[in-house]
């Protein structure tokens, strides 16, 4: 028999949907699958402030040789600031590494809290979280169990139950936190809900893992969005946190992340730091230093910074104003339903609380795409296809 004849048929990743819009033959079929920001010609966007920090490191003429294990320094020191923010007292106590993006950053995390993680080597994810989340921290090493956050009666935040699951769980569990633009539901705590959350991990002593991959591309500002990591480190909680720069500087394909873990003084991050460098060595060695490198141009330099704020700030608004044109399309075709939840969630995401069978009805006789559990990826909307978008969740639920 040949080598691989006991090698089983997988089940299709969440790229199935594009393959799916892909063999759809309709002009105006719509494509709401993958979180990946499109215009409003419906085109994947290079943002302006890429492009020319992009021109600026290819005339600087660079040499092409390896990056250090942790990455190009100029870029992982500047995505500190950036997320933690300017004179954070985590600053000089933070170990750093560049990843391969947020899934990267994600599994760096997950390999180093099943190593060396004193209390149980468990790690509570939100109902319902980011598809590939359970899969990165299964194959990390750790048990993925599961806190309440989304209350499908309200399509809207579980507050109680996200808050008694903190509280129930044994002393010392690692709980995994959206840190802005929850996926998929686009439904995020408000600051005092965040506070509440803090003292109850804190109550806990459990250990908080941010997940901040929408920075800045949630509301249009960075330091909004990235509220609730520096509130739980003012609280006190020494997190650990994974950010990536795939949508907030649409460098998706260039795989740009950190991973950070904030160590208790400069003597454990001496430790630390050696030992994530132990984990990255064997996984890729060193990583890729073309996106490392445009995202540092533009951190570090105070006018494409600038320029690049806007542009986030773009896309977050463009975003937001679709949202209110499908709210307001779904309501002139006189849908009874309150779609006040598409308006008031936030980020890349809308859960439309349509049903998967609604979904697929959705596919096959509107052809437009969309992951089952009923996000759509508002980035897909476009003033040119929102109204026929409407008719079809219209036709659908009503
Ligand atoms: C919450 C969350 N965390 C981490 C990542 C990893 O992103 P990257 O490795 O590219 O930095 C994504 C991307 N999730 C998607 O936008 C999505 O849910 O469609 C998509 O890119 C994906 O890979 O699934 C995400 O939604």
């Amino acid at each position: 028999a040949s080598t691989w004849a006991n090698v089983p048929q997988g089940p299709p990743a969440i790229l199935g949907i594009t393959e799916a819009f892909k063999a759809d033959t309709l002009p105006e079929k719509i494509n709401l699958g993958v979180g990946a920001y499109r215009d409003d010609a419906g085109k994947p966007y290079v943002l302006p402030s890429v492009r020319t920090a992009e021109d600026k490191v290819i005339a600087a003429k660079l040499n092409k040789e390896y990056a250090g294990i942790t990455g190009v320094p100029e870029f992982t020191k500047a995505a500190a600031v950036l997320a933690y923010g300017e004179g954070s007292n985590a600053l000089d106590r933070l170990v750093i590494t560049q990843s391969i993006s947020g899934t990267g950053a994600l599994r760096i995390g997950g390999e180093f809290l099943a190593k060396f993680y004193p209390g149980a080597k468990k790690i509570y994810i939100p109902t319902p979280s980011w598809a590939n989340h359970g899969a990165i921290f299964t194959e990390s090493g750790l048990e993925v169990q599961k806190y309440r956050y989304y209350n499908k009666d309200t399509i809207g935040l579980d507050f109680e139950g996200m808050v008694a699951d903190i509280k129930a769980a044994d002393k010392g569990s690692i709980f995994l936190l959206h840190a802005c633009a929850h996926n998929p539901t686009g439904i995020d705590p408000t600051p005092e809900q965040w506070k509440q959350i803090s003292d109850a991990v804190k109550a806990g002593e459990h250990f908080a893992f941010f997940d901040m991959a929408y920075q800045g591309f949630a509301s249009g500002d960075t330091n909004k969005d990235a509220f609730p990591v520096r509130l739980f480190v003012e609280q006190g909680h020494n997190i650990c946190l994974a950010t990536s720069f795939a949508k907030n500087m649409g460098l998706y394909g260039e795989r740009a992340g950190t991973f950070s873990i904030v160590c208790e003084d400069a003597a454990e991050k001496k430790r630390v730091d050696s030992q994530i460098k132990i984990i990255v060595r064997p996984l890729y060695s060193n990583p890729p230093v073309h996106g490392a490198r445009i995202a540092a141009e533009i951190l570090n330099n105070p006018e494409l910074n600038q320029q690049w704020l806007g542009e986030v700030k773009g896309m977050a608004d463009r975003i937001i104003e679709m949202r209110a044109l499908l709210k307001e399309n779904l309501e002139q075709l006189g849908s009874k339903h309150d779609w006040s939840h598409i308006t008031s969630q936030i980020g890349m995401f809308a859960y439309t609380g349509l049903t998967p069978e609604q979904m697929t009805t959705l596919a096959q006789e509107h052809s437009v795409y969309a992951t089952k559990d009923g996000r759509i990826s508002v980035a897909g909307i476009t003033t040119g296809n929102v109204k026929r978008l409407a008719k079809a969740i219209y036709a659908v639920k009503g």
